[in-house]
């Protein structure tokens, strides 16, 4: 079966197939970028002191949603860089700045990640030591 033919693919078998594809995805980043390990072994340990301190409902979901926007934006960030590795395999200042915004875009939720994680534990962590 050629690739338009899989294209073609209907239903559920195509549901099956967009979410093995994901998941290689998944564990291609996994095993690939360091990035993506660290961010992911923060995020273990940052649900783990969550329990700890037992967030209320609301504070997780506000967590889930920054820790998931952190982990997505990286798999972003990979899949562009690996566009412009395929499409500029020598040095073109395009392609830098592709990187370079694709980068900075990672950093910049990461840092008000920081800011929000903060504010999130602020007031339970207190609560927990008294
Ligand atoms: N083809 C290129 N032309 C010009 N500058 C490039 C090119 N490739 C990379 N760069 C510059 O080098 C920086 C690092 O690129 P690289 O591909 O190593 O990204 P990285 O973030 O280190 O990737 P990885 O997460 O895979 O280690 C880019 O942000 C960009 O400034």
């Amino acid at each position: 079966m050629g690739w338009g033919e899989k294209r073609k693919r209907k239903g559920f078998r195509r549901l099956l197939h967009s979410f093995v594809y994901a998941f290689q995805g998944l564990y291609y980043v996994l095993r690939h970028e360091q990035n993506m390990q660290i961010h992911l072994g923060v995020s273990l340990l940052i649900i783990v002191f969550g329990l700890m301190v037992e967030l209320s409902p609301l504070r997780w979901a506000i967590l889930m949603i920054v820790i998931g926007g952190v982990i997505a934006l990286e798999m972003v960030n990979t899949a562009i860089e690996r566009i412009v590795d395929l499409v500029s395999s020598d040095f073109h200042p395009l392609a830098g700045i592709a990187k370079d915004v694709a980068a900075s875009a990672v950093l910049i939720f990461s840092m008000i990640a920081v800011v929000v994680g903060i504010i999130i534990f602020f007031e339970p962590l207190l609560q927990w030591i008294s």
